[in-house]
C-alpha cells in the first residue's frame, strides 16, 4: 500500500504516575475509515489528543503525508466526546466557526454551510439554537462543523456514545453512507464492536491502560455495509474474535 495519510509511531504518554499510553503505532490511509476500540480509560482519547496536536507525547512521532506534525495543530479536524456547540450561537453560526477562523466572511461561510445542511439532516434548522435540537441532530451539527474544517483527516471520539440506542443506529447508518459518498478519511474511537464492524475498513484493538495496540483487524467485505451484513458468518466470527480479545484482557 502507498504512504499512509497519517502514521503514529511508538507514541507514549504519562500523566504524572499514570501511564496512559505505553506505545501506540497505527496508520490511516487516505479514504479509509479506521476504528480504535478498547476499554474505558485505556488511552483512546489521549491518543486522539496527541494525533490532533492538543497534547504532546513523551516519546514517539506523528507523520502526516510523511512529514512530522509533532507539536503542531491544525492538521486534523477533531470532534471530541462532549457536545461542544456554543449555546448562544445558532446552528448555522456554530458550524461556520472553522470557516470564519480561516478568514471566510460570515456571509460566504453561511452560504457554504447552508448548502450542506440537507446532507447532514439539518435542513430548516440552521437558525435554531442547539437547545432546540435532538441529541442526534446536535451530533450531526458537530460533525458538519468538523467536516467544514476541510482537513484531510477527521478524528471522531465516540460521537454516538451518549445517544439512545435507536438514534445511535440511525446515526450509524447515516454515517456509513456519508463517509462513503464524501470519501472521508476517519479515525474513530468507539466502545461498540458492532459499530466498529459496520463502519470500518480496519479496527485497532487497544490493551487496558497503559494502552498499546494489540491487534489490527481488516473487516471482511467492502464498505458501505448494511446492518444486515453484521449477521453474516464472516462478521460474526470477527465479532467473536474482538469480544474474546477485549474480555480476555479484562480477566488477565
Ligand atoms: N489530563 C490528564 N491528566 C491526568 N490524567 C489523565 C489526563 N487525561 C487522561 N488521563 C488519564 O489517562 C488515562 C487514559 O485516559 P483516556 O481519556 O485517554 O482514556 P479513554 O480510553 O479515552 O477512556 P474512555 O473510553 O472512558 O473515554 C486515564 O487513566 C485518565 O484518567
Amino acid at each position: 500500500m502507498n504512504q499512509p495519510l497519517i502514521e503514529v509511531q511508538a507514541v507514549e504518554k504519562a500523566f504524572g504516575e499514570t501511564v496512559a499510553l505505553a506505545s501506540a503505532d497505527l496508520t490511516v490511509h487516505s479514504g479509509e475509515f479506521v476504528s480504535i476500540i478498547g476499554q474505558s480509560g485505556c488511552g483512546k482519547s489521549t491518543l486522539l489528543d496527541i494525533i490532533s496536536g492538543l497534547v504532546g507525547p513523551d516519546r514517539g512521532d506523528i507523520f502526516l503525508d510523511g512529514q512530522s506534525v509533532l507539536h503542531s495543530t491544525g492538521h486534523a479536524g477533531y470532534m471530541p466526546q462532549q457536545d461542544v456547540l456554543l449555546p448562544w450561537r445558532t446552528i448555522i453560526d456554530n458550524v461556520i466557526l472553522p470557516l470564519q477562523i480561516d478568514g471566510t466572511t460570515k456571509k460566504a461561510a453561511r452560504k457554504i454551510a447552508q448548502e450542506q445542511l440537507p446532507k447532514f439532516g439539518l435542513e430548516g434548522f440552521g437558525d435554531r439554537y442547539p437547545d432546540a435540537l435532538s441529541g442526534g441532530m446536535k451530533q450531526r451539527a458537530s460533525f458538519l462543523r468538523t467536516c467544514l474544517t476541510k482537513k484531510k483527516l477527521l478524528l471522531l471520539d465516540e460521537p454516538f456514545g451518549k445517544l439512545d440506542a435507536l438514534t445511535r443506529l440511525e446515526m450509524q447508518q447515516w454515517l456509513v453512507k456519508l463517509a462513503h459518498s464524501m470519501s472521508l478519511t476517519i479515525l474513530f474511537v468507539t466502545h461498540d464492536i458492532d459499530e466498529a464492524l459496520l463502519l470500518s475498513d480496519r479496527i485497532y484493538v487497544m490493551s487496558p491502560r497503559p494502552g498499546r495496540i494489540v491487534k489490527e483487524l481488516h473487516v471482511e467485505g467492502e464498505r458501505p455495509r448494511s446492518m444486515e451484513t453484521l449477521s453474516s458468518p464472516q462478521l460474526q466470527e470477527q465479532k467473536q474474535t474482538l469480544l474474546k480479545m477485549l474480555f480476555d484482557q479484562e480477566r488477565s
